[in-house]
């Protein structure tokens, strides 16, 4: 497994952040997203439910990079949470929207636990040839955000 960088660490602690920010729900996890360019230049952030209550983090933030922008193909996109790979609510997974990207790295704290469907992302992201990198030390803090789900499982 690849290990994260110091500044891999500090970019997904300010994804938890931003998961924080998120308007609550008890169906749905609370996950932050941002996409950074190779030099460390933040391209776009985002977090669930920001601008509609179907969004998810990844989502919000991959819709405010211009899809013909060079950075990203040497971006990374972090994101508190695993993408997911299967939808209730849209058409296209979050796993889906990156591969339409040259996004070529891909860094998540959280493992999704089977509470609303079985997630796929890391495995499909990496059959695709992208580098996932998981931080499992952060993902007691994304749990934390998340704890009123975990309580009904
Ligand atoms: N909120 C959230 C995720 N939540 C996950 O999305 C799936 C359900 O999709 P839907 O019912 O359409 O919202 C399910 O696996 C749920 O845990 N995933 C993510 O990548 N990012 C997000 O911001």
């Amino acid at each position: 497994m690849t290990t994260p960088t110091e500044r891999d660490l500090r970019l997904l602690r300010t994804a938890v952040d931003l998961s924080r920010s998120c308007p609550p729900s008890s169906t749905a996890f609370s996950v932050g997203a941002l996409i950074v360019a190779a030099d460390g230049t933040v391209l776009a952030d985002g977090y669930s439910r920001r601008d509609d209550p179907h969004d998810h983090a990844e989502e919000v933030a991959l819709r405010a990079v211009a899809a013909e922008d060079p950075r990203l193909a040497a971006a990374t996109l972090y994101s508190s949470l695993e993408p997911c790979s299967t939808r209730a609510s849209r058409p296209r997974s979050c796993t889906s929207l990156i591969l339409d990207t040259p996004i070529p790295r891909i860094v998540f704290a959280w493992r999704e636990p089977e509470l609303f469907v079985d997630c796929r992302g890391a495995e499909l992201l990496r059959a695709a040839g992208r580098e996932v990198v998981e931080v499992p030390e952060l993902a007691p803090l994304v749990r934390q955000v998340n704890a009123h789900l975990l309580r009904r499982a």
